[in-house]
């Protein structure tokens, strides 16, 4: 009876002893595997792996630089997420030439992966070639005015992304991203771009103090910035954001652009002057650095490892309705 009860005892103790050490083994499996997909490696006194730029805005939201993130751990957070990506882009008049290399380059490098609809504005519906698609993203063809001003033309844009929006886009997508046409991408542009409001560094101001940075400086205008404000200069050629966030960005930027207009004002760089305001009192809560936003013409300086999307060189008289 004794005898046969200390081997119940034994029998169990083995088997408790058995699972201890799967559980450890599976243990110790699971967190190596969480420790390779996040290669959290990093210490807490390492936040970023680039010590040679600023890779957080003094209001803390991120500034996207090659090497402050994981892009594989980024696309495992996101593409889950089954998001739809709305692209917004004009090619009115001669602008039209440049949209097959932007949608041929778009097609290899932005928002891979991801579903995407490309909302082209354009007063050429004919002349708007045809680009093979990967699956899960479409092209929409929607006719504009044209314009013999290329200031109005950029300016407008506010105006017909808002009207877009309430009509279409707010029904179909999660996030938007407005984007100049005259441009190329060269590398990967994805999902760490994704935010509430996401604006991008021009390239040309990044190294300039805020007293160099061409905003607005009649305090007559509605994007009006006094010298002893502002906080980067932005770039015209991107505005990203969820589809709401983008919205209102884009009303009350054409809103003032028109009250500017009721008053024969119209600021330094029109739209771009329009945004910088808007930016200064609604900050963004992601900053792309100019990696995101480079020029063609522009050699590249040490601290962009990679140049991501660019603007080609153009002959502006030869492309532009007036100079
Ligand atoms: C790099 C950057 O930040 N670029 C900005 C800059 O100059 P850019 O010299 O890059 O302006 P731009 O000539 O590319 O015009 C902006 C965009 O408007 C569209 N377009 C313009 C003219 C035309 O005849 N047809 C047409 O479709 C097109 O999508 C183009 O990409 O200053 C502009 C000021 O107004 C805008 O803020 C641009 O976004
Ligand atoms: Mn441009």
């Amino acid at each position: 009876m004794r005898f046969s009860s200390n081997i119940k005892l034994y029998v169990l103790l083995l088997i408790v002893g058995i699972f201890l050490l799967l559980g450890y083994v599976y243990f110790s499996f699971f967190t190596e595997r969480l420790n390779r997909t996040t290669q959290s490696g990093r210490t807490l006194f390492c936040f970023s792996r680039r010590t040679d730029v600023v890779a957080v805005t003094p209001w803390l939201a991120p500034i996207i630089w090659e090497g402050t993130y994981d892009p594989v751990l980024v696309d495992n957070i996101y593409k889950p997420m089954n998001l739809t990506i709305a692209t917004t882009v004009f090619a009115v008049g001669k602008y039209v030439s440049f949209l097959r290399d932007f949608l041929e380059t778009a097609e290899k490098h932005f928002m891979v992966g991801f579903n995407v609809r490309y909302y082209v504005f354009t007063d050429r519906p004919h002349d708007v070639p045809s680009v093979n698609l990967t699956q899960g993203r479409h092209i929409s063809v929607i006719q504009v005015p044209g314009s013999n001003r290329w200031q109005e033309i950029s300016a407008r844009r506010m105006e017909i992304i808002q009207t877009t929006i309430e009509s279409q886009i707010s029904r179909v997508a999660d996030y938007i991203f407005c984007l100049d046409v005259d441009s190329k991408f060269h590398a990967r542009w994805g999902a760490e771009s994704l935010g509430r409001l996401v604006a991008v560094i021009h390239p040309g101001y990044y190294e300039q103090t805020r007293d160099h940075f061409p905003y607005e400086r009649h305090p007559a205008s509605m994007a009006y910035i006094p010298m002893d404000e502002g906080d980067y200069y932005y770039g015209g050629a991107m505005i990203g954001g969820f589809v709401e966030d983008v919205y209102t960005l884009t009303k009350i930027c054409r809103n003032r652009f028109e009250v500017d207009a009721e008053n024969s004002i119209e600021a330094a760089w029109q739209e771009e002057s329009h945004l910088n305001r808007y930016l200064l009192y609604n900050k963004p809560s992601k900053v792309l650095s100019p990696e995101y936003l480079w020029q063609d013409f522009k050699a590249k300086t040490k601290e962009v490892k990679v140049i991501r999307f660019s603007g080609v060189i153009k002959n502006y008289a030869e492309v532009r309705p007036n100079v």
